[in-house]
């Protein structure tokens, strides 16, 4: 898809709609007395992708921490495709989830981190059945299928019988985004997915996610520090400053307009910085 038809597409962040996937609704969190995110408020839209930027220790990976359950709000409510995180209708009362609406509703997100953790006595193959055959209770066989695809999708097709450690880095990360992706999750969380590889491995890994990404369908929230890649890849970057939504919109205004001191200075460093 082009910018331009990119841009006309994408239905303005921010406002729930019909086509709203996760929102996150007035979420405070602190850590005992630090509170490190305020009052956030935000849509993201079936096929939406976000890039997360600011700097370290403002809140980003807590954002989707938060998403994935590994973190509970202090205040406010997460939804994701219309259910509630921690809570969960009992005859038109919400009551804390359980266990149980936890794990399906994780089950529908993907997440994808620095470090990949691979099954290392397992083959490509399995690490990417293990968990849709396991958790989801999908076929052998059909597991199988979508592994090979999404394998083939990040250039690993061939790799299918081999362990993590025949990979290098790069690879095993690609490995990490086809498992994820063979969940067919409502949306998929890259948290810095490069910043534990050597410089000449981020680009194949940048280029895979750039990859899904042009495909359209699938919604990706994106804590990246390679800004040429989130003004490449994202619909909508938001700047996270001190626990808030600083700055926000299309990557061409966030990122070569800034307005604020703290984004230009922000964007300034990384400049200098890498
Ligand atoms: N479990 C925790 N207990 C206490 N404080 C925490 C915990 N997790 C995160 N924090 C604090 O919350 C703040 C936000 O952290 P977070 O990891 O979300 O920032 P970030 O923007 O992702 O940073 P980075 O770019 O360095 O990963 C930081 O000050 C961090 O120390």
């Amino acid at each position: 898809m082009t910018e331009e038809a990119r841009e006309e597409t994408v239905e303005t962040p921010g406002e729930d709609n019909a086509n709203t996937i996760v929102s996150y609704k007035n979420v405070k969190k602190a850590f005992g007395d630090t509170v490190v995110l305020n009052d956030l408020n935000l849509n993201v839209n079936q096929g939406e992708k976000v890039a997360l930027i600011g700097p370290s220790g403002s809140g980003k990976t807590t954002i989707i921490r938060m998403l994935m359950t590994l973190e509970q709000p202090t205040e406010g409510t997460i939804e994701v495709d219309g259910e509630m995180l921690w809570h969960k209708e009992v005859k038109g009362e919400f009551v804390p989830a359980d266990e149980k609406h936890l794990r399906k509703v994780r089950g529908s997100i993907g997440m994808v981190f620095q470090q990949y953790n691979l099954f290392p006595h397992m083959t490509i193959m399995r690490n990417c059945t293990e968990a849709p055959v396991h958790v989801l209770g999908v076929d052998k066989n059909e597991a199988k299928a979508r592994a090979q695809e999404m394998l083939d999708k990040v250039g690993l097709g061939d790799k299918v019988d081999q362990y993590p450690a025949q990979l290098s880095g790069g690879q095993q990360q690609r490995v990490a985004i086809a498992r994820s992706l063979v969940m067919q999750p409502k949306v998929m969380l890259f948290d810095e997915v490069t910043a534990a590889l050597d410089p000449e491995l981020v680009g194949e890994v940048l280029e895979v996610l750039k990859d899904i990404a042009s495909e359209g369908d699938t919604t990706m929230m994106i804590i990246t520090h390679e800004m040429e890649f989130a003004r490449d890849v994202a619909d909508h970057v938001l700047f996270l400053d001190n626990g808030k939504i600083a700055e926000q919109g299309h990557p061409r205004n966030v990122l070569e307009n800034p307005q604020s001191e703290r984004l230009q200075s922000f964007l300034g460093r990384f400049i200098e910085t890498n």
